[in-house]
């Protein structure tokens, strides 16, 4: 009898933009028409065929932020089950780039410090919020980014 082959995890390269002034991080809202719309997320998306994630998240950051980043440093890799997929993130913290911010999806965007503002968080993000607030000796509370969080405001 056959095993049924594991689900394939879709590949996924994020990036987390560390402003070197003050440390803030870039967080976007997801775009209308995507899955969780409206959710905030750090900006990146799926490899394509034959795609390095340093590659991947070039591609991404210009066609989403008209941003060219100059640095990629490899940092965690993640996996999250959704319901509708299994994921592979692959994080980057990038501390340099050229070129204006646009926000080319009609998405939102944010510098934020830790404990972000922004509400809800996608469930696959919240392991690096709680490393990058190890970093930084903060406090860090999964509850606070959930969708049911928003009510209780
Ligand atoms: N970009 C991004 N994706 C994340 C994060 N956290 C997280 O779980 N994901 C998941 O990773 C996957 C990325 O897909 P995406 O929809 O952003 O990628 P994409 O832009 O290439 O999508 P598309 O070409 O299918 O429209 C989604 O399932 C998303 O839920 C995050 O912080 N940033």
């Amino acid at each position: 009898m056959s095993t049924p082959l594991a689900q394939q995890p879709t590949e996924v390269a994020v990036g987390v933009l560390i402003r070197e002034s003050d440390g803030a991080l870039l967080i976007t809202s997801r775009p209308e028409g995507k899955p969780r719309a409206g959710w905030w997320e750090f900006p990146g998306g799926k490899l394509e065929a034959g795609e390095s994630v340093e590659q991947a998240l070039r591609r991404e950051l210009q066609e989403e932020l008209g941003i060219t980043i100059r640095n990629c440093l490899a940092w965690k890799v993640t996996e999250h089950a959704y319901s509708h997929a299994l994921v592979r993130l692959h994080w980057c913290k990038v501390t340099q780039w050229d070129g204006d911010f646009e926000m080319r999806e009609g998405q939102q965007m944010a510098w934020q410090q830790l404990p972000l503002t922004v509400r809800p968080v996608l469930e696959g993000s919240l392991p690096v919020l709680q490393w990058l607030s190890e970093e930084r000796g903060l406090p860090f509370d999964a509850a606070v980014y959930a969708e049911s969080a928003l009510s209780e405001k």
